[in-house]
């Protein structure tokens, strides 16, 4: 990776861009909390898909649903969600379990198997008191955001080409509106809180109800933003921690090490199980650091302002530029390009280290991407041991998120009991 300094301005198409990595600039930017900086715009067939989400509001709109949306993930609700997280854990551990019945060791590409499972997770985890009901609309939520991936282009007005596509969206969206909300109406007639997403959002809504609260519209919004910012990032942190320990085996023995003296050789992770599992933190955080999910952070200025001593105009993006920011030697030592979990052994927080942001508009998901990745990655290790196949191509490329290409091919062989 070649440094090319901590400020420069580039350009966008016609759009204007500062590219910082300055740390006073930085934590004057993601702690910028008087609304002359907004979040990134995004692309106009995502933000129909995700309507009036957390992701894409700004001003006093952003700060209403915030409010609902961060109590859906305090610890007490997380705590609730160890079981159904171990449920879909279980789920991926039996179909590898069948695979390995009949044969020593077998190949799969890891990266689709926790795009499953991390579908399953967000599902559960959102509605999951009313599991048939949780599938259908995961399905439906899922077509519509390929859909509007599948729309992604550069050029204005392409998505408008694409009739097809559109009508299909359309379609797709008054089917997602109906069963959510059946759900939320079915919801608000219990007497009972559900210890989901969903039910505690619900909850949020009606204590906040005389500060205006959250409509249907807005609520099936911020449904379907989870599944669009907590599936497919998720699935990525595990595919490259599966291709890191895949390669470095002495870190994989550490972990399954530590996994069998946490939970033994065939116990499921309780909450306080989860907090003991140092070593997997660790190699997860690495796995965080060489691979950020989110290569970068972009704010807009909406006038002209001073961040630092720099004066920003109006319209100029600010983008952080997190993945050389984790690759540069000054912050991390000579060895940065070295895959080392001991740089996170303290379990001080690292000032230019924030995969998840930092300051008001830091990701509300962090605890529960944290959480089932520990779980599955616990599950895994207890389970079987693997290395990297040797048709694994290395190409990460950047759509969204940072992912690999090609895939993970994984060799795994099923633990001896
Ligand atoms: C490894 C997994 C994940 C990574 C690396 C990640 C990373 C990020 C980052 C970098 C941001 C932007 C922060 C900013 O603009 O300053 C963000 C925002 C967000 N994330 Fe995550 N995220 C992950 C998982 C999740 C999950 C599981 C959920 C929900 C279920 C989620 C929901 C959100 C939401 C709603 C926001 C917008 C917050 C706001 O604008 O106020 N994320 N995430």
């Amino acid at each position: 990776m070649v440094y090319i300094g901590s400020r420069f301005l580039c350009w966008f198409g016609n759009k204007p861009v500062l590219c910082t990595d300055d740390p006073i600039v930085v934590k004057e930017v993601l702690m910028n909390s008087n609304g002359v900086l907004e979040s990134m715009n995004f692309n106009p067939s995502v933000r129909e898909a995700l309507g009036r989400g957390i992701l894409i509001l700004n001003g006093s709109d952003w700060e209403r649903h915030r409010r609902i949306v961060v109590p859906a993930f305090g610890v007490d609700n997380l705590k609730e969600m160890v079981s159904r997280i171990n449920e879909s854990g279980r789920n991926v551990i039996q179909r590898w379990t069948q695979k390995a019945s009949t044969c020593d060791e077998f190949e799969l590409d890891v990266f689709k198997e926790f795009k499953i499972f991390t579908a399953d997770v967000i599902g559960t985890t959102s509605f999951g008191s009313d599991p048939g009901q949780a599938k259908r609309v995961i399905e439906l939520i899922d077509e519509q955001i390929a859909l509007a991936i599948a729309d992604y282009s550069f050029v204005p007005g392409y998505r408008y080409l694409c009739v097809k596509r559109r009508w299909h969206s359309m379609k797709l969206n008054r089917e997602i509106k109906k069963c959510l909300t059946e759900l939320v109406e079915g919801r608000r007639k219990m007497a009972t809180r559900d210890s989901d997403l969903l039910g505690s959002m619900l909850e949020a809504n009606q204590k906040d109800a005389d500060n205006g609260g959250l409509s249907i519209e807005e609520i099936i919004d911020e449904c379907k933003t989870f599944f669009f910012a907590g599936h497919e990032s998720t699935a990525v942190l595990l595919a490259w921690t599966c291709m890191l320990l895949g390669i470095h085996q002495e870190w994989q023995d550490r972990a399954r090490a530590e996994v069998f003296e946490v939970l033994g050789t065939d116990r499921v992770p309780t909450w306080s199980d989860v907090n003991k599992l140092k070593t997997v933190g660790m190699i997860l955080n690495e796995s965080l650091r060489l691979y950020p999910p989110g290569v970068a952070i972009v704010r807009k200025a909406v006038m002209d302002c001073k961040i630092g001593s720099i004066c920003i105009p109006k319209d100029t993006q600010i983008f952080i530029p997190l993945l050389p920011m984790n690759h540069n030697e000054t912050t991390w030592g000579e060895d940065a390009e070295k895959f080392n979990p001991n740089r996170f052994s303290e379990a001080s927080e690292k000032a230019s280290f924030f995969p998840f942001g930092k300051g008001p508009r830091a990701c509300v998901g962090q605890k529960l991407a944290l959480l089932e990745s520990k779980i599955l990655m616990a599950m895994i290790l207890q389970n079987f041991s693997f290395h990297l196949s040797k048709n694994y191509i290395h190409s990460p490329v950047v759509f969204i998120t940072m992912y690999p290409q090609h895939g993970v091919p994984i060799i795994l062989h099923a633990l001896k009991r």
